[in-house]
């Protein structure tokens, strides 16, 4: 079977290839149907990510979240037409300890792997989820997103200590969204206080406890752990500000990427005895958790609409260009494409 796969060669600039597939291996065929823009794939697309990672990276196909239809699977265990979310990280080997998302010789897709922006996905048969027919498609497309929160929220609950009334969430973005969405709805007794630049963007947070502009900070704040899901240049400003806040042997989980290294004010930390937790990616448990998640509480989904930005018909490479080029001047929101090339 020929495939084609659109693959991004040099900054914003796509071609397509195609590949030979058989039908008789193991994989599952799934032909997406709902795609989503992470900032991942944005470095990428504009060329930011670093001239090394570009050239060892390049050519693949972008895009690492969203959720398609089983089209053919060669053992019949998935029906044809059962909607799916695709799981980017492919592992090669188990480890009792090491998380498959940690595991040095995974592959994820569009980070030097080919993503999903193909006719069809051949897809190893644990990386895939069905969705059920609960959940909008529009959120679906940034299920993998919602995992990476998800993820965090574990690691920093197997880590951190028992107390748990104020919870800082740096960030007043799509990651942001997500991690305090979550937390305000595992953790219901708790406080969840959202730290950002934009006004515009910290009236979206109408479900947490408060939020602040971050030049604003009342200087008796005080909390048991923190979030940072901001990346780029602006971690370094909230790593600091999170070490400042946050009150001696609390749990500060990054999550932001930098290309560059960040300072950090490590006397504070070791004399506040804070313990940080980095988190990248997310595995097929993620996805189960998150899926079940949006199962039990119907009401979350309501708010994970408020994230769709916009919602983009692709039909060729042209429409992919342009989604991705909306993408860099929306200001709220995830850029979803409806994948119909
Ligand atoms: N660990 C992982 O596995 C994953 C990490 N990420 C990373 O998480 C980061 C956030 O992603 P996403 O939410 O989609 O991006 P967004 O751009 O939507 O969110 C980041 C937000 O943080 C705001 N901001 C900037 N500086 C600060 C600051 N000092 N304090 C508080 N807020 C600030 C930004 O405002 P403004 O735009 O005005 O500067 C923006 O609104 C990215 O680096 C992304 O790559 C994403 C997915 C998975
Ligand atoms: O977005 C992500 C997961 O959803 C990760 O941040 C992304 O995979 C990082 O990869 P890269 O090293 O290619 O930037
Ligand atoms: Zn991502």
């Amino acid at each position: 079977m020929i495939n084609q796969v659109y693959r991004l060669v040099s900054p914003r600039q796509l071609e397509v290839t195609y590949s030979n597939f058989s039908l008789n291996s193991e994989h599952v065929v799934v032909r997406p149907t709902f795609l989503s823009i992470c900032a991942a794939d944005q470095r990428y697309y504009t060329g930011t990510r670093g001239k090394e990672a570009m050239s060892k990276k390049l050519p693949m196909a972008l895009i690492h979240e969203g959720i398609g239809k089983v089209v053919y699977d060669p053992k019949d265990e998935f029906e044809p037409g059962t909607q799916v979310v695709m799981v980017p990280n492919t592992p090669s080997e188990e480890d009792e300890i090491v998380a498959e998302n940690y595991l040095r010789s995974s592959k994820f897709r569009s980070s030097g792997f080919d993503g999903f922006m193909q006719d069809y996905v051949f897809l190893n048969r644990d990386r895939l989820v069905p969705l059920g027919n609960s959940i909008n498609p529009h959120v679906g497309a940034f299920i993998e997103l919602i995992t990476i929160a998800m993820h965090s929220i574990l690691r920093f609950d197997k880590r951190s200590h028992a107390r748990r009334q104020t919870f800082g969430v740096w960030g007043d973005g799509n990651l942001g969204f997500i991690t305090s969405l979550i937390l305000k709805t595992l953790y219901k007794d708790s406080k969840v206080i959202v730290f950002g630049k934009t006004p515009y963007k910290l009236d979206h947070f109408s479900f947490v406890d408060e939020v602040y502009q971050i030049d604003g900070i009342p200087e008796d704040l005080e909390l048991d752990h923190a979030f940072e899901c901001v990346g780029g240049k602006g971690s370094q400003y909230a790593i600091n500000q999170i070490i400042d806040y946050i009150k001696p042997e609390g749990s500060m989980s990054i999550l932001g990427v930098s290309e560059e290294p960040v300072e950090v004010n490590t006397r504070m930390v070791l004399e506040k005895g804070i313990t940080i937790i980095g988190s990248s990616r997310s595995g097929r448990v993620d996805f189960e958790n998150t899926v079940k998640l949006l199962n039990d509480y119907p009401n979350i989904q309501e708010y994970f609409k408020t994230l769709v930005g916009s919602v983009n018909e692709v039909k060729s490479i042209e429409d992919i260009l342009e989604t991705f080029e909306k993408d860099l001047t929306t200001s709220w929101g995830k850029t979803v494409m409806e994948w119909k090339i």
